[in-house]
């Protein structure tokens, strides 16, 4: 069964298209890297898909479920880690987890094994009985990714989740999302950072002014564009306006002499 389906999904603010006609089938257990440049509406559509924000047209299937028509049952099954983590600075680490379980109504054994594992993962087991508010940027956004693995999702929103981590949590994270991934987890992550969806994606979707103009593998990709190219090139290629495009063509053909 396909874990997302979106289907003609558009969002326009102020007559202007943030997100347009977007079709995309993402299966259980893919990882799933979602690339574009600022501004060319990857949270957009996160939010829709998450169902933070309502579609202007077409529709978001999770689990064949519409977010819209059964927004509980959909949600029941999806954990979101935005771009910036939003906690209640008054509650303990251990405070937000508990109450993050609860609302999903997790049980008391299965919130403590995966309590245990997630926190003592991202070194942030010795730091529960502080109130989040005194937690560096890089702690709430692991404490962040913990609260969402709580309740065991089927499918994970990530939004540049590498953002803020130091590159030995940042390799914590990659290994956990491809783990979780080969145990049929649903990973959907938008990021920045090129070498992490060409290191561990199974696909790629590249977004550029609301739509989706690529959706592939890496070997399809470089396949297609020339295997000697990276997903930094391609994307650049396939982004960039048309004086950019042919800046880069120059340089290549500088570079090959
Ligand atoms: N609430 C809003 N009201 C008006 N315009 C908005 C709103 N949210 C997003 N936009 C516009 O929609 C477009 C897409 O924004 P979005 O935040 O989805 O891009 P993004 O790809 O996530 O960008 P970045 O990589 O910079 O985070 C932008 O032009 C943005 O200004």
């Amino acid at each position: 069964m396909s874990a997302i389906i979106l289907n003609d999904l558009s969002k326009s603010f102020n007559q202007k298209y943030a997100v347009k006609n977007v079709n995309l089938t993402v299966e259980k257990g893919e990882l799933f890297c979602f690339l574009g440049p600022n501004g060319s509406g990857k949270t957009t559509t996160i939010k829709m898909m998450t169902g933070l924000l309502k579609p202007s047209e077409g529709t978001v299937k999770i689990a064949n479920i519409n977010i819209e028509e059964q927004p509980i049952e959909a949600k029941k099954r999806i954990a979101y880690v935005p771009d910036q983590p939003l906690l209640y600075p008054k509650l303990k680490g251990r405070e937000y987890l508990e109450f993050i379980a609860s609302v999903f109504e997790v049980n008391p054994t299965d919130y403590e094994q995966r309590m245990q594992k997630y926190t003592t993962l991202f070194s942030i087991n010795d730091r529960l009985e502080e109130l989040t508010e005194g937690y560096s940027h890089g702690m709430k956004q692991k404490l962040s990714l913990c609260a969402a693995l709580i309740h065991n999702p089927d499918i994970l929103f990530l939004d540049e989740p590498t953002v803020g981590l130091d590159p030995k949590s940042a390799r914590e994270m990659k290994n956990l999302l491809r783990e979780l991934c080969d145990n049929g987890m649903t990973v959907f992550m938008s990021t920045h950072i090129l070498e992490i969806a060409e290191q561990m994606c199974d696909r790629v979707g590249i977004i550029k002014h609301g739509e989706l103009i690529t959706v592939a593998t890496m070997n399809e990709l470089k396949k297609e564009r020339g295997s000697d190219s990276s997903l930094e090139e391609i994307f650049l290629e396939l982004t960039a306006d048309e004086e950019a495009r042919t800046f880069i063509s120059h340089m290549k053909e500088e570079e090959s002499g």
